[in-house]
């Protein structure tokens, strides 16, 4: 199955596409022909985002404005396509937040919502859409785990702990609906260029020109291809590659050292 057999009005839903690395994927699923069902909190940002995809590739694109962290909000959003009569033939579940600091010392409600966000809404939308996907015979769902999904350390407990929830869950249910036409791809990423970690524009270019960060439009392709290959997941970047396995082999004892010394340890706070 490749993307170039896609049925006659395909949608492609993107949830998080008012920014970052979404608005990457919702720009090149319309540049593949998908129409979209972009999804974010922001809904000056959605609406601006579908306008200018919209001219760009000519795709019908609706914007909905939701708040993924809320109780019922992975079945509202499927009952919505259901009632608009979409066919969601791609699943990107990109919405995400981040926070810096001690579990035991953030506020709760930040934790729940990246829970809520990260967890349970994903889950869900992996539910519901996967059920129909496998009832056509043909689908694609892409996760965003991260490369923190293999960096248990202090400050992104919450934020490392879902993407590796993220990354577990999307090899078991890739296994239980490959056979039903159905890929799924976890993109375990690096750091990217967006506004997800507020860093400033000027260490953005440095660590862009240094190799340290990946635009997001760079990213979004390989995560595409990753997907519309068929791969379980990508780790892009060769360093990220190379880190991922050394990330766990790290003692505790050096892990806080560095955790005592290190400026950035009060960002967010
Ligand atoms: N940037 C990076 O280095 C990396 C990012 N990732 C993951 O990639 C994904 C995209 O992040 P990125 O593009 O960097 O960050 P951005 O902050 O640019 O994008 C996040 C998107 O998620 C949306 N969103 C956040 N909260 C909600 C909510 N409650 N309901 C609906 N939409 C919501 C935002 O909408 P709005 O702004 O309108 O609220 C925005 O569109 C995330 O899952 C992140 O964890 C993974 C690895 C590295
Ligand atoms: C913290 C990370 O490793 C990564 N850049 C991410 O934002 O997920």
């Amino acid at each position: 199955m490749s993307s170039s057999e896609r049925t006659d009005r395909a949608t492609a839903l993107i949830t998080g596409a008012s920014s970052g690395i979404g608005y990457q994927y919702a720009r090149q699923l319309a540049a593949r022909g998908y129409d979209l069902l972009i999804v974010s909190n922001d809904a000056e940002g959605i609406a601006n985002s579908a306008a200018e995809i919209r001219k760009q590739y000519g795709v019908r694109v609706s914007p909905l404005y939701r708040d993924l962290s809320a109780e019922n909000a992975a079945e509202d959003l499927y009952r919505y396509c259901e009632d608009e009569r979409l066919d969601v033939e791609v699943l990107v579940n990109n919405a995400g937040v981040f926070f810096f600091d001690d579990l035991a010392r953030v506020d709760s409600r930040r934790i729940e919502l990246m829970l809520r966000l990260h967890v349970r809404t994903t889950t869900l939308l992996c539910h519901y859409f996967g059920r129909s996907m496998q009832a056509r015979g043909r689908g694609y769902i892409l996760n965003m785990s991260s490369m923190s999904a293999w960096m248990p350390f202090p400050g992104i407990s919450v934020y490392a702990a879902t993407k590796s929830y993220l990354r577990t869950l999307s090899l078991a249910i890739r296994n239980e609906l490959y056979d039903r036409g159905v890929r799924v791809t976890a993109v375990c990423p690096g750091a990217v260029a967006t506004g997800l970690y507020n860093l400033s524009e000027r260490y953005q270019r440095l660590a862009l020109r240094l190799g340290i960060m990946m635009t997001p439009e760079r990213l979004a392709r390989k995560g595409l291809r990753a997907l519309f290959s068929g791969r379980r997941r990508t780790v892009p970047g060769f360093v990220n590659r190379v880190f991922v396995p050394l990330a766990g082999l790290i003692p505790g004892p050096i892990v806080r050292l560095i955790k005592r010394k290190a400026k950035f340890y009060r960002y967010g706070r």
